[in-house]
C-alpha cells in the first residue's frame, strides 16, 4: 500500500494553459520562498531577496514550471558516477529517460534518444510566432546548428519540445498519477497535508512513518516498509533536519536531537539568470494583441487547444553555448528569451518581474535570460531559526560567490548581444533597450562592469535548485544519500527528487527529476518484490487517530 502525502491542493485549471505559465507565481500554489539577502547577488530586489518559486500543488513544481524539456549533457551524468555513484552514468541513465517519455514528434528529435508509449507525453508546441523563426534563423546565421539537444551534442539551438499534451500542460501529477488515481487500490493520496517530520526510532535508527498536519489536526501514518521523501531541493532537506538528520551544530542550537550527522542542506546549486537585457521589438513582430483579440484568443484556445495560448512565445527556442570559461566540450550558457513588455520593465523592472501577468503569448520586448549551466558558487538551505517546521527555510543561495560564475555571466551576455548583429533581427527592426537601469545607471552602459552590476543588482532564477540532499559515496562528507539513494546511517529512508542531484545537470531540471524518479521506482521495487512478500505491500500503513492539541 502507498500512502502520497502532498502539502497543497489539487492542481488549478489555470495551470494547463501553457502562456499562463508565470501567473501562479507568488499565488497560493507557491510555497513563497525567498533567497537570504547577500553582498553579490539580488540587490535591488525587494529587500535584497530573490523569490525561489517552488510549487505547493499536486505535480509541484511542474505545475508551475515553463514545461520545457532540456535533459543536460551526457558528461553530466557520467561525472556523477565518477563521483563515486555506481549505476549512474549517461548509459545506466538514458533508459529510465526514455522509460518515462511519449514522444510526439519523432521526426524532429534523434529516435536512439527518445521513446514513446511512456507517461509523459513531450512534444512541441503546436503554435510558433514569428519571432520563434527569427530566433532560430538568427542562431544559424551565428553558425548554431538547429537538433536535438536531448542527444549526444548539446551546443546549438531548438525549437524545445515541453512537457505538454496536445496543447495543455501535462504535470508529473497529470502524467503519472491522474491515470490510477482511483483505480489502484493500494494507492491513497491525500492532499493539503503538511508533512512536520519523518518518524524515526532514536534506539534503532529506522524510519517508520511520518507526522502530518492536515485540517487542523496532527496525524501519524506509519511505514512498513519505507519512508519516500519526495519533498523537493528546499523541502526535503528542511524535513530531514527538522527529523533529526542533518548538520548536528545547526540542530542542537535549534533543539533537535541528532539522529544522524549528515550535511543536510549543503551542496545548494541553482541555474541562475538575470533580468536586464532588453531586446525591443519592433510593430513588425510584436505580438501585442486588444483585449478583444485576446478574448477570442481564448475562446479559441477553449474550444481547439491552439493558438497563441498553447505556447510560451519566443521561450520555446533554447539555445546552448559556451564562453572562454567552458573549459569542456560542453556548453557553460543557455539562452531563452523571455517575453516581455518594455514599457512595464523600463518603468519599474523590479515590479515588472514581480507581477507578470500577462499570458507570455503577447508581448513587445524580449528579456534576453543567460542562463548560467555550471555554476561553481555552492549555497546552502537551513532551518528557519525561529519557527523551525513552519517558518521558510532560510536559502543562503550565494550565488556568484564564485567569481568565475560572474565572469561567465558577463561574457554570456555579452555573446548575447551578436544576435542583434544577425540579418534575422535586423531586418525587423530588432534593437537594444539601452536606457541604464537604475541599479546600475553610474556605469557605462555596456562596459563589462555595467553588466556585472546588473548580473548582481538584478538577478534571476529558473527555479532549478538542487542538490541539498546530494547523492554520494560514504567517504564524501557533503553526501546524503548513497546510490539507491537511501540516507545514510537511518534505514527504511529515501530522499527520490532533485535533492539528490551530485552535480547540477546542464539542461532543465524537470526532465533528470522523473529520471530519477523512475529509477528509485525500480530500486524500491527491486528491494521489496524480491522479498516475494506481495501481500504486505498491501497495508502498509495504519493512520492514527488524530488528535488535536497541536498547533
Ligand atoms: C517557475 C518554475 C519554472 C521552471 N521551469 C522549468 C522548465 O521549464 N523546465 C524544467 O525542466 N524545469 C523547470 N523548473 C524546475 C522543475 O520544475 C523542478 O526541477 C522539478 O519540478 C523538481 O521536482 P521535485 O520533485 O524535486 O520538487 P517539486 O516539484 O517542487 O515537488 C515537491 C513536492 O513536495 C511537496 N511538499 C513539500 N514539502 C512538503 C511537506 N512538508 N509535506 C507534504 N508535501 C510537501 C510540494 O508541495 C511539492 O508538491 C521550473 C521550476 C519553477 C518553480
Amino acid at each position: 500500500m502507498v500512502l502520497l502525502l502532498e502539502a497543497g491542493d489539487e492542481e488549478p485549471e489555470v495551470a494547463d494553459v501553457p502562456a499562463f505559465a508565470p501567473l501562479l507565481q507568488s499565488s497560493s500554489v507557491d510555497w513563497g520562498y525567498q533567497t537570504q539577502p547577500s553582498p553579490q547577488s539580488c540587490r535591488a530586489r525587494r529587500n535584497g531577496r530573490c523569490s525561489w518559486t517552488r510549487g505547493k500543488v499536486m505535480g509541484g513544481s511542474s505545475a508551475l514550471n515553463y514545461m520545457i524539456y532540456i535533459r543536460g549533457s551526457p558528461l553530466d551524468y557520467d561525472e556523477w558516477a565518477a563521483q563515486g555513484n555506481p549505476g549512474w552514468k549517461y548509459s545506466d541513465v538514458l533508459p529510465y529517460f526514455i522509460k518515462s517519455e511519449d514522444n510526439r514528434n519523432p521526426e524532429y528529435v534523434n529516435p536512439p534518444f527518445h521513446g514513446t508509449g511512456g507517461y509523459q507525453t513531450v512534444e512541441q508546441f503546436p503554435y510558433q510566432d514569428s519571432n520563434v523563426n527569427m530566433l532560430l534563423q538568427g542562431y544559424r546565421e551565428l553558425g548554431l546548428e538547429e537538433f536535438d539537444l536531448n542527444s549526444d551534442r548539446q551546443i546549438g539551438t531548438m525549437l524545445v519540445q515541453h512537457t505538454t499534451r496536445d496543447g495543455e500542460r501535462l504535470t508529473t501529477n497529470g502524467a503519472f498519477i491522474r491515470p490510477i488515481r482511483n483505480k489502484r487500490s493500494n494507492l491513497e493520496i491525500r492532499t493539503k497535508a503538511n508533512v512536520m517530520k519523518i518518524l524515526i526510532d532514536p534506539k534503532t535508527n529506522v524510519a517508520y512513518g511520518v507526522e502530518y498536519l492536515r485540517n487542523g489536526r496532527v496525524e501519524n501514518a506509519y511505514a512498513k516498509k519505507e519512508v519516500i521523501l519526495s519533498a523537493g531541493s528546499i523541502n526535503s532537506p528542511k524535513l530531514l533536519m527538522l527529523s533529526g538528520v542533518g548538520p548536528s551544530e545547526q540542530l542542537e542550537s535549534l533543539g533537535i536531537t541528532v539522529l544522524q550527522d549528515l550535511s543536510v542542506g549543503y551542496n545548494l546549486q541553482d541555474h541562475t539568470t538575470i533580468d536586464g537585457v532588453l531586446f525591443i521589438l519592433s510593430n513588425q513582430t510584436a505580438t501585442t494583441a486588444s483585449d478583444a483579440q485576446q478574448r477570442t484568443d481564448t475562446e479559441f484556445y477553449r474550444n481547439t487547444r491552439r493558438g497563441p495560448l498553447s505556447s510560451t512565445g519566443a521561450l520555446q527556442v533554447n539555445t546552448m553555448v559556451q564562453t572562454k570559461y567552458a573549459g569542456a566540450i560542453r556548453p557553460d550558457i543557455q539562452y531563452s528569451l523571455d517575453p516581455a513588455s518594455v514599457s512595464n520593465f523600463l518603468a519599474d523592472p523590479i515590479l515588472t518581474a514581480e507581477t507578470s501577468v500577462t499570458p507570455l503569448a503577447y508581448y513587445d520586448g524580449l528579456m534576453v535570460r543567460p542562463i548560467l549551466l555550471n555554476p561553481r558558487s555552492r549555497g546552502v538551505v537551513m532551518l528557519n531559526t525561529t519557527d523551525p517546521i513552519f517558518g521558510d527555510p532560510l536559502i543562503y543561495a550565494n550565488t556568484f560567490k564564485e567569481r568565475v560564475d560572474l565572469l561567465t555571466m558577463v561574457e554570456g551576455i555579452k555573446q548575447s548581444l551578436n544576435l542583434l548583429r544577425t540579418s534575422a533581427l535586423q531586418s525587423v527592426g530588432v534593437q537594444l533597450a539601452t536606457t541604464p537601469l537604475p541599479g546600475c545607471a553610474n556605469l557605462p552602459f555596456g562596459s563589462d562592469d555595467y553588466w556585472a552590476c546588473i548580473s548582481m543588482e538584478y538577478t534571476g532564477t529558473i527555479y532549478h535548485p538542487v542538490g541539498t540532499c546530494k547523492m554520494g559515496p560514504k567517504n564524501d562528507d557533503n553526501a546524503v544519500v548513497d546510490a539507491q539513494l537511501r540516507v545514510y546511517g537511518i534505514a527504511n529512508l529515501r530522499v527520490i527528487d532533485s535533492s539528490i542531484m551530485p552535480i547540477i545537470p546542464r539542461g532543465n531540471t524537470n526532465a533528470p527529476t522523473i529520471m530519477i524518479a523512475e529509477k528509485g521506482s525500480d530500486m524500491i521495487k527491486e528491494r521489496w518484490l524480491k522479498t516475494g512478500d506481495a501481500f504486505t505491500i498491501l497495508n502498509q500503513y495504519d493512520v492514527t487517530e488524530p488528535f488535536d492539541n497541536c498547533k
